[in-house]
Order: structure tokens, then C-alpha cells, then sequence
């Protein structure tokens, strides 16, 4: 056991230390300068030292670049060792000698600003080359030494990583700014005590003086770098870092080198702003009296106020106390506030406390005074009044509503409208096809009023499945003097669109709708005229005349201007006379992405996005520019949208008017099949109908062109089930039933990292339960990809209120049990059903055998679906004889008795790549291999086709 050291010998150790220390320093500075030749600090690379330091992120506002600033890290010989900045300056002894030790280096110069650390833990001396040192003003470095100056009262003293503050750091740094307080046996926090801490005296003591006076110290004097740290120490006056206040308008910028203290002030400021071109950071005037009152309590600065202010720092009153110091009116009165609009009928001014412009405020008649947000209020027919005189106080800046605001709101700010809400009046709609208008439910009646009120440009933002497209169409018909008339959608929805047009307006002849389909085709060919977005973009420059009515299906589509979908779609928008703008989802996560669609509809609103940005996104200046993915002013955003753009109902304010399931047949683009699957299709159907056949080989041919169907949709359902996903659908199922399609939505939901479920036949039953519980259980979007016959009974997904048919499948009964699990008790919304259907394949057969069918079922009042009057109205049916052959041959392979059963068992024992004669057999790519090859034998299988049986799907009350 080792006798404990003596007091002299651990003073003796201590010093060697020291020594050795600054050695090392000198050493590692020397490499320094080799290495770069400029002088520059080293950054030790020690892991350890950069503990806690995130690297500097380039431009952040907080990070002192160019400041020119240093900063020192210290050595001292006080104890600590709990590696922790300190937090009270009594063990900070600042003395000549001792700074000494210290070496200094450039922050800019430092990439990490962060000093290294041995092993052990110990500080190792990062540097400067002196000549440096010695150009550094001695306020600064004083700065530097008090403002950076948790002075380690250790071996293991560590620098303040200043460079990178942290919230730590600057938590750590705004209690240092209590140090005065605690250095004096104080508790921390008496701010009065504090600022006389750290108020310079007109004897000329300061802080510095104050704070060495307590600590010990070993006189030593070496050198002129230690010498001006002792001359600065001596005049804190002259050494505290100093810095202006410059009136800039309506705010006021600080000039001054990097100080930490001064950084966690600003930051704590409601009305800070860093401007990273200048490096300065500005504050509106409100803020200008907590700063100073702050500034001065912090010892490294001195801040000259801004002129005619009143006192500064170095003429502090003779009283002495803090109070005294703190620059007067009339630059700390100063107010700046907005008016801010809080109803159709009223604004508030959003604005500090100013005693004049409360006595003016109490002279208007309107006023009121809103004692929880503590904000007066006034009507709007007296904002300009209010506005006028506000502007006779020199001390008060009341920024008046946006010119948006006050064209949008001009009948009540100029009184001209005599009561608050007008009725929007009945549209005439004589002129449009009568089966339409007597179609249109009253709120989509309610709609189209709306529309035509607003001269038929408006955002209609609808819940999804409220019928958008009907009463989109009934809008465009109401000005079909104006057209041709231009509809641009998703590309999945193409055909969608054309078929409700042909639905809803008979007196349209089909040839006069042009789909367009590829880049190649006319987009002015028809009178109406379909486009996709993307096509939009390739074909928009052929457009000689403008459209004057434009539909835009999915607007917010266009939610970013710097897509060429908007660059394409923002002029056509602008010049036309009509824009109906369609979304369920208008902006999906912040207000920035209503701006093109409030433009498209308004381009006079808001001219400058900047100024969207300022008043209704939180716009905040970062270094590397704007940021508007905030939100502000909410309330006053929804009125203005409510007035002037957008209509907007939810399924909840109108399910009473809602059927409870809406089905739509949905066209799913042809174009989309590859020809290698085209031809594939075309070979199979021709087979069916040229060759004679016994029964099994036609059943087989069938089969063959269900599967080769299968795997041509698959490319269109993939890409609807992503526009559903971009159109903000959150939760819906898919239904499939091949198992080359379930996989390949699958696939894609994986890649595209939605959250989902999968069940098919090889899904035991307990998992079954548990994936449907997660599904119900998913709070933001999910899809549950489903096997038609695997999981269309049993399972309850009410939490969804869409079902998407990938495929169809011969047997309606077992369509509508699927349709059935989110169309059950617990569903409180109304259901829609989409059924995707691809032209030129089975479907051309089953859609039209599932309607016969269904047509059966409601006759026998087993069913109230109205899939019938879907096709007749779209007049899906095919019209060729050939096509009639081949629904003969669909009719009677699924009318025998058993033939279900007897089909579906082939369908799993088929193998259509080994059948001959048909063109792609050679495909790598596909599984034909329909699903619940797995569960031969099992209950599932024999159960699916009892759904006559079980009526529960058609009786069940919500
Ligand atoms: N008045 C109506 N009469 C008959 N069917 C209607 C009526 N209104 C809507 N539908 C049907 O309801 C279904 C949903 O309508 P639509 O597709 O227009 O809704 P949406 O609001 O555009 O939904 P999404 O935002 O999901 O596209 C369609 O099948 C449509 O034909």
C-alpha cells in the first residue's frame, strides 16, 4: 500500500503536468503549422473529444462561421472531474498567469471545436500558432475567456464546444449567465444581484476583477499573449466583447463577434431571425428591451444600444443597478403586430401591449375584447378605419389583412352586403342532360350551386367516395357552351372518367370523348378530352387555343411547382375561364401544398408564394434558405379557403344522403398491357372461338385466358393501388385471386414500405385472426391484400370503408361476401366498392355474366346492388359475335351445376405456360399458379361456393 502524497508533492506533479501539457500543445501547434502552413488550429481527432458534438451542420445559424471569433480552452488546476462544464464561475480563477497556459485558436479554423481528450480522460491543448493569438483584440479574447469560460476547474477541464451548441450546451450556457450570482454565495436566479455582478462599474472594477478576487492563483507572467489576457482581465469594460444595435425598419440587427451567451439570449427571443448572408441575427422591436436587460447581466458583452435609446454599458448610471442601465423609450415602446381574420365577420389585431393603441382600440365601435387570448377584435367593415389611424402612432406597427384577405372579404369590408351569409342561389340546370341533374344527391346539387356561384372555378374537396366526378361533370355541363372542354387525371382513371361521362351525359356521343393515350394522340380531338398528368406535360405545347373549361381530377397532384405535371397544368389553369378542381385530399400533410391549387383556382391570390409562405406556413429563413413546411394563421387559412376556393363536405355531414355501398366499375387502363400479354389474350380467345372442343378443353381455354388476364391487369391494379395511396386513401383491402397478382401488389406494397397484410389460402386460421386484428388495429394507412376465396368470409375489416377488386371472379356471391367484411356491422361509414376492370380480356365476359347473376340474386331479393345499371349505363357490352361466343362459353362452363368447383379445381391443377399454342409460355416472370394451390382439401375450399347458404352478408343491419 502507497503512503498518500504529500501536499507539496502533489503540487510539484501538478506542475509537471502542466508543463508537460503545454508542451505537448506547443508540439502539436508546431505540427499544425507544418502541415497547413497557415496557422490554423489543429483539431485533435480524439473520439473521446467529440463526445456529445454533433459535426458542425454546415450554415447553421447558431454556428459562429466568420465570426472571427476564437475561443480558448483552458487547463486549470482547480478540481473537477466530473467532466461537466461548470457551473458556477467561483472555480474559474482568471488571472494573467494562469491563462498562460492556455492556448487559443480560431473557431473557424476548427472543424469540430472541440478540444481533444487523452485517454485518461485529461484535456489535451489544441491550438493556434501566437501570432494569431496576438491579432485577436483583447475584448475578445476576454469575450472568449468569460463567454466560453465554464473554465474547467480541472485536469480534465474541457473547451465549450461552441462551434456546435447543442441545447446542452446552451441550456449550459444560459445557466452560466447565474454565475455572477452564485460566485458571490447568492442563490442563483436574483436577477438583481446578478446584473450587479456583472455590471461594469464606473470605478472601473469589473467582472473579471471581481471573480478573480476570490480564487487563487499562481503568479506567473510569461509572454505578451499573457499579458494582454491580464491587461483584460483587469478592464473588463474594455474587454467584454462588444456589439451594436442597428435599427433595420420595423427590427433591429446586433452586430457582434460569436458569443455563446449572447446566442442562447437570442435564441430565447420569440422574434429572432438569423440572417445567414449578413451572419447577424435581428430581432423585432419587441424584443428589444428583454435582450438588452439580458445582455447586460452577461459579463462578456457589451451591447451599444440603439440610438437615442437611452443608456449603454459603458454610461451606466450612477445609481449602478441593472434597472438604470436598460435603454428607455421611446425604442422600447415600439409594437408590431398583424390583424389577423377570426370569422367572415371579424379580425383581431395580433399585437403587443401598447397603452396609445389600446386607448385607440377603445375607440372603436366594434370592438371587443377576447379576455382568453387577450386580443381585441373588430368587425371587418372597420379594418381600414382601424388601419388608418393605428398608422398616426409613431410607436405601433399594425400590419393590415393580406390584399388577398381584403378582395376576398370585400362585401363585409366594405359593407356592401348587408347580411353576414348569403344563400348561394339554385343553378339553373336546364341545359344540362336531365338524367344528371335528377341524379345528383342534394349536397352534391348543394355542389354544383356552389360552383356555378363562384362562376365555376372552385376546389372541390369532397370526402373520397361523395361523388366528386358527378358533380364535376354537372359543373362542366353547365358551361358546355365553352367547351371543348379538357379533363386531366391519373393515368388509372382514365377510362373511369370516360365511362362516367358517357353515364352521366347520354346526349354525348361516345365518339366525341377522346381518351388520350399516348403521346402521339391529339389532346384537342374530341369535345371532351381525357389526359393524364404526365401526358399532359409531353402534349401541352400543341395547344393553339386554350381550354377555357378545365377539370382536374386529384388536383393535389399538383401540389408541387416544380414538378412538370404543375408547370404543365398552372398556365392552362390561369388562362382558362372554368377550372373545377377535384381532391379528397387537398393537402395531405401541410399547407404549402394548397398554394398551387388556391392559384389554380385564384391566380390572383397571393401573386408571391413567399407571402403564402410568411403569413400561412411558418416561414422561417435557415441557412440554406426558406423553410414553408410549417403551418400558421390555420383558422384564417380555412376561411379564406371557405370563401373564396374551396368546397368541402365530409362523409360523416352528409351519410345520410349516402346509399350504403357506392360501386364503382373502374376501367383500368389498356395501355398498361404489355403486347407480349395482348397477344398472349388475343391467342387464347381465338382458340376459343375457332377450334372445336370438347367441354374439358374449352373449360381449359377458359381458365388459360382468366389466368393471362390476371397477369395482364397486373401492371394497372399495381398502379391504381398507388394513386389511391397518393390520394390519401389510408386503409382499404384488395382483393385478388390469382397468386401471381397478390404477390405482385404485395411486391410493390413492400417496396413501397406500406404498412399491409396478406392472407391467401396457405394463411393458417389462427393467423388469419391475429393479421386481421393488426389491420383493424393500423392507425394510418394500411392495405390488406386478400384472396377473393380465401378470405371473403369470416373476417371483419370494418376499420377500412374500401374494398378494391383487382380481379373479378365468376361467382358474384362470393364478390359481395368479400365486400361484405368491411360492409358489416361496425362499419359506420358508407362503403365503396371498386371493381377494376381491364377491357379486351375475361373481364369483357365475367363483368357482364356477374351482372346477370346479381340481376338473379336482387330478384330473389337477395341482393340490393346495382351493378347492372353501372354497365347498361356505360354500355360496356361487347358487340361483336365473336365476343358473344365466347359469353356463351363463360355462360355455360359456370352455369352446370358444380362447375364452381369443377373449374376452380382445374384452374389450381393448370398450368398455362405449358400449354400449348400460347404465345409468352416462355415467361420467367410469371406464376400462374392460382392461389390456395396450399390448401387442397381444406374447409375453405369446399365452403366458398355455399354463399347462398349464408345470407348473412345481405341481412346484416349496420
Ligand atoms: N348521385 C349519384 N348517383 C349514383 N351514383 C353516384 C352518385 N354520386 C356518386 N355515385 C357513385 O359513387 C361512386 C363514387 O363516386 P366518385 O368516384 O365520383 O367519388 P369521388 O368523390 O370522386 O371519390 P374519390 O375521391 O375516391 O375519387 C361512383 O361509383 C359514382 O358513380
Amino acid at each position: 500500500m502507497s503512503l498518500p502524497l504529500t501536499e507539496e508533492q502533489r503540487k510539484k506533479i501538478e506542475e509537471n503536468r502542466q508543463k508537460a501539457l503545454a508542451r505537448r500543445a506547443e508540439k502539436l501547434l508546431a505540427e499544425q503549422h507544418q502541415s497547413s502552413g497557415s496557422g490554423s488550429c489543429i483539431a485533435t481527432n480524439s473520439s473521446q473529444s467529440r463526445q456529445g458534438l454533433p459535426p458542425n451542420l454546415p450554415g447553421d445559424p447558431s454556428k459562429p462561421v466568420n465570426h472571427g471569433v476564437i475561443f480558448m480552452q483552458q487547463n486549470l488546476s482547480s478540481s473537477s472531474s466530473d467532466g461537466q462544464r461548470p457551473h458556477h464561475c467561483h472555480s474559474f480563477h482568471l488571472s494573467a498567469p494562469e491563462q498562460t497556459e492556455r492556448t487559443w485558436k480560431r473557431q473557424d479554423d476548427v472543424p469540430a471545436a472541440c478540444p481533444s481528450h487523452s485517454s485518461s480522460g485529461q484535456m489535451i491543448l489544441t491550438g493556434i500558432s501566437p501570432p494569431l493569438a496576438q491579432e485577436v483584440p483583447d475584448q475578445q479574447l476576454l469575450g472568449c475567456a468569460l463567454g466560453q469560460g465554464h473554465l474547467q476547474a480541472s485536469h480534465e477541464a474541457r473547451s465549450t464546444p461552441f462551434a456546435n451548441p447543442t441545447p446542452e450546451s446552451l441550456a449550459k450556457a444560459k445557466s452560466f449567465q447565474k454565475t455572477p450570482a452564485s460566485a458571490f454565495g447568492q442563490p442563483p436566479g436574483d436577477p438583481r444581484l446578478e446584473a450587479k455582478a456583472v455590471r461594469p462599474s464606473t470605478s472601473g472594477q469589473n467582472i473579471a476583477g471581481v471573480h478573480c478576487g476570490s480564487g487563487s492563483v499562481t503568479p506567473r507572467t510569461e509572454g505578451r499573449l499573457s499579458q494582454k489576457l491580464g491587461a483584460a482581465a483587469t478592464h473588463k469594460a474594455v474587454s467584454s466583447q462588444r456589439g451594436t444595435c442597428i435599427r433595420s425598419g420595423d427590427r433591429f440587427q446586433v452586430k457582434i463577434g460569436y458569443n455563446e451567451e449572447l446566442i442562447a439570449v437570442f435564441k430565447s427571443l420569440p422574434s429572432r431571425s438569423y440572417d445567414p448572408a449578413t451572419k447577424t441575427w435581428n430581432f423585432s422591436m419587441t424584443d428589444y428591451g428583454a435582450l438588452m436587460k439580458a445582455a447586460q447581466r452577461l459579463p462578456t458583452v457589451t451591447l451599444q444600444p440603439l440610438e437615442g435609446a437611452g443608456h449603454s454599458r459603458e454610461s451606466p448610471s450612477a445609481g449602478g443597478t441593472a434597472q438604470s442601465c436598460l435603454p428607455s423609450a421611446p425604442s422600447l415602446a415600439f409594437v408590431k403586430g398583424q390583424c389577423v381574420l377570426i370569422s367572415r365577420a371579424r379580425f383581431e389585431a395580433d399585437i403587443g401591449y401598447s397603452e396609445a393603441l389600446v386607448a385607440l382600440f377603445k375607440q372603436m365601435d366594434s370592438r371587443s375584447y377576447d379576455v382568453k387570448t387577450r386580443k381585441w377584435n373588430f368587425l371587418l367593415e372597420e379594418h381600414n378605419k382601424l388601419i388608418q389611424r393605428v398608422r398616426c402612432l409613431p410607436q405601433v406597427q399594425l400590419d393590415p389583412l393580406p390584399k388577398t384577405l381584403t378582395l376576398a372579404f370585400a362585401s363585409q369590408l366594405e359593407k356592401t352586403s348587408p347580411c353576414l351569409t348569403q344563400p348561394i342561389p339554385e343553378a339553373d340546370l336546364s341545359g344540362v342532360d336531365p338524367k344528371l341533374v335528377s341524379s345528383l344527391l342534394p349536397f352534391q346539387r348543394a355542389g354544383v350551386n356552389f360552383a356555378i356561384a363562384k362562376r365555376g372555378r372552385l376546389l372541390l374537396a369532397d370526402d373520397m367516395g361523395l361523388g366528386k366526378t358527378i358533380q364535376a361533370i354537372c359543373i362542366a355541363a353547365f358551361y358546355q357552351k365553352e367547351w371543348p372542354l379538357l379533363v386531366v387525371v391519373p393515368s388509372s382513371v382514365r377510362f373511369t372518367w370516360e365511362q362516367a361521362f358517357l353515364r352521366w351525359l347520354p346526349s354525348l356521343s361516345p365518339e366525341r370523348v377522346n381518351v388520350v393515350v399516348t403521346g402521339k394522340d391529339r389532346l384537342t380531338a374530341g369535345l371532351v378530352n381525357i389526359v393524364s398528368f404526365d401526358l399532359l406535360s409531353k402534349l401541352e405545347k400543341q395547344l393553339k387555343t386554350p381550354f377555357k373549361v378545365v377539370i382536374i381530377d386529384e388536383s393535389h397532384f399538383l401540389k408541387n411547382i416544380k414538378t412538370a405535371r404543375c408547370r404543365a397544368a398552372m398556365p392552362l389553369l390561369k388562362v382558362a375561364k372554368r377550372v373545377i378542381l377535384l381532391s379528397g385530399t387537398p393537402a395531405m400533410s401541410r399547407p404549402a401544398e394548397l398554394y398551387t391549387q388556391i392559384i389554380g383556382v385564384r391566380p390572383t391570390f397571393f401573386p408571391q408564394f413567399h407571402a403564402f409562405g410568411l403569413r400561412y406556413c411558418d416561414a422561417k429563413r435557415q441557412p440554406w434558405g426558406w423553410d414553408y413546411s410549417g403551418s400558421s394563421n390555420l383558422g384564417e387559412l380555412k376561411l379564406l379557403l371557405e370563401e373564396a376556393v374551396m368546397l368541402r363536405r365530409l362523409k360523416c355531414d352528409v351519410l345520410a344522403q349516402l346509399p350504403p355501398k357506392q360501386r364503382k366499375m373502374v376501367i383500368i387502363a389498356p395501355g398498361r398491357i404489355s403486347t407480349r400479354a395482348r397477344a398472349a389474350l388475343d391467342a387464347v380467345a381465338k382458340e376459343m372461338t375457332t377450334m372445336d372442343k370438347t367441354k374439358q378443353q374449352q373449360k381449359e381455354a377458359l381458365l388459360l385466358f382468366f389466368n393471362r388476364t390476371a397477369e395482364a391487369k397486373i401492371p394497372s391494379v399495381i398502379e391504381y393501388i398507388l394513386d389511391l395511396l397518393e390520394s390519401g386513401r389510408e386503409k382499404f383491402l384488395v382483393f385478388a385471386h390469382h397468386k401471381v397478382v397478390l404477390s405482385a401488389i404485395t411486391r410493390e406494397l413492400e417496396k413501397k414500405h406500406v404498412p399491409h397484410i396478406h392472407i391467401d389460402g396457405s394463411t393458417s386460421s389462427a393467423d388469419r385472426e391475429d393479421l386481421c386484428q393488426q389491420f383493424q388495429l393500423f392507425e394510418k394507412h394500411a392495405v390488406a391484400v386478400l384472396s377473393i376465396t380465401a378470405a371473403n368470409m369470416g373476417l371483419t375489416f370494418t376499420s377500412a370503408d374500401l374494398v378494391v377488386f383487382a380481379e373479378l371472379f365468376w361467382n358474384p356471391g362470393v364478390l359481395l361476401q368479400a365486400e361484405d367484411r368491411v360492409h358489416r356491422i361496425g362499419q359506420s361509414s358508407s362503403v365503396s366498392i371498386h371493381y377494376l376492370v381491364a377491357k379486351g380480356t375475361a373481364d369483357d365476359y365475367l363483368w357482364p355474366l356477374i351482372q346477370e347473376k346479381i340481376k338473379v340474386l336482387g330478384e330473389a331479393g337477395l341482393s340490393e346492388t346495382n351493378f347492372s345499371e353501372m354497365t347498361a349505363a356505360t354500355n360496356y357490352f361487347y358487340k361483336d359475335p365473336k365476343q358473344q361466343k365466347i359469353y356463351d362459353l363463360f355462360q355455360q362452363s359456370f352455369e352446370e351445376d358444380g362447375s364452381d368447383l369443377e373449374l376452380l379445381e382445374a384452374a389450381e391443377s393448370s398450368d398455362p405456360r405449358s400449354a400449348p399454342g400460347v404465345p409468352g409460355n416462355d415467361s420467367q416472370d410469371l406464376e400462374d399458379t392460382p392461389d390456395e394451390t396450399m390448401v387442397t382439401g381444406s374447409p375453405v375450399k369446399k365452403r366458398r361456393f355455399e354463399f347462398f347458404d349464408n345470407f348473412d352478408s345481405f341481412t346484416f343491419p349496420l
